[in-house]
């Protein structure tokens, strides 16, 4: 039977990058994401940005939510410090397999914690199972009418607290209306939109970086 698009990536990475070069498996999704098939990781333009807030805030812990190939996972552990740890959940145990894979290439599997699942399930647990106090910077990048809903779930829960970074993928494009008129009308956010475009594609999109700014 037919191999699955996620399969194909990281065959991929496998036959063009090198184990222990998080940057050349970065530019083998890439390249095949551009001139092969489309995928939907963060791609290389917004990722720049990515990297450049995950450099601005040099956290200690990061959450993603939405790991798909481990694509955005590997961008951003390979700028983590050592101690410092990405948990990036992923609901789909077919993704979750492939990003692991991924994720052991690149080297980076000591700063990654996946955790195969749903958001709305383990948000309440990060405290408890993990350990976490709070996040310094959270990556929203899963289905888009989820960004809303968990970021008051990650409030409610206590894990985002007065510095907390939240960064929102596809903000424009597929688009989250509701999260971003929260984020930009909420006294408690300062919030700033980066114009970019849809991952290997010339469609607007961007990133809404938002800082909480405490109760
Ligand atoms: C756009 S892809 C993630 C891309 C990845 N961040 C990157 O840039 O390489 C979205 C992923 O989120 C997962 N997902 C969607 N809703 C989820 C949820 N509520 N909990 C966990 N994973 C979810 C999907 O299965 C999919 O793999
Ligand atoms: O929703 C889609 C989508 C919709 C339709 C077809 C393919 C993908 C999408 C597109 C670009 C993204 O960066 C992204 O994160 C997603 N997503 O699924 O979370
Ligand atoms: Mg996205």
């Amino acid at each position: 039977t037919r191999t699955s698009r996620p399969q194909r990536i990281l065959k991929a990475v496998q036959t063009k990058a090198t184990v222990g070069d998080p940057q050349s498996v970065i530019t083998a999704i890439d390249h095949f994401c551009r001139h092969r098939e489309w995928a939907m990781n963060v791609g290389d333009e917004k990722g720049s940005i990515l990297d450049s807030v995950v450099n601005e805030v040099s956290p200690v812990t990061v959450l993603e939510l939405g790991t798909y190939c481990g694509y955005s996972t590997v961008r951003i552990a390979r700028l983590l410090p050592p101690g410092a740890c990405v948990i990036t959940l992923e609901f789909n145990p077919d993704y979750a397999a492939i990003a692991r894979q991924v994720i052991k290439w690149s080297g980076l599997e000591d700063k990654v914690q996946l955790v195969e699942g749903a958001s709305g399930d383990w948000i309440p647990w990060m405290k408890e199972h993990f350990g976490v106090q709070a996040f310094d910077l959270v990556f929203l990048d899963h289905w888009k009418e989820r960004y809303l809903p968990d970021t008051k779930l990650l409030e409610e829960c206590g894990l985002i607290q007065k510095g907390t970074v939240l960064l929102a993928d596809n903000v424009i494009c597929p688009g989250t209306p509701d999260y971003l008129e929260y984020v930009r009308n909420s006294p408690h956010y300062n919030s700033q939109y980066y114009r970019s475009h849809l991952e290997y594609t010339k469609v607007e999109d961007g990133l809404e970086k938002s800082v909480f700014l405490g109760y």
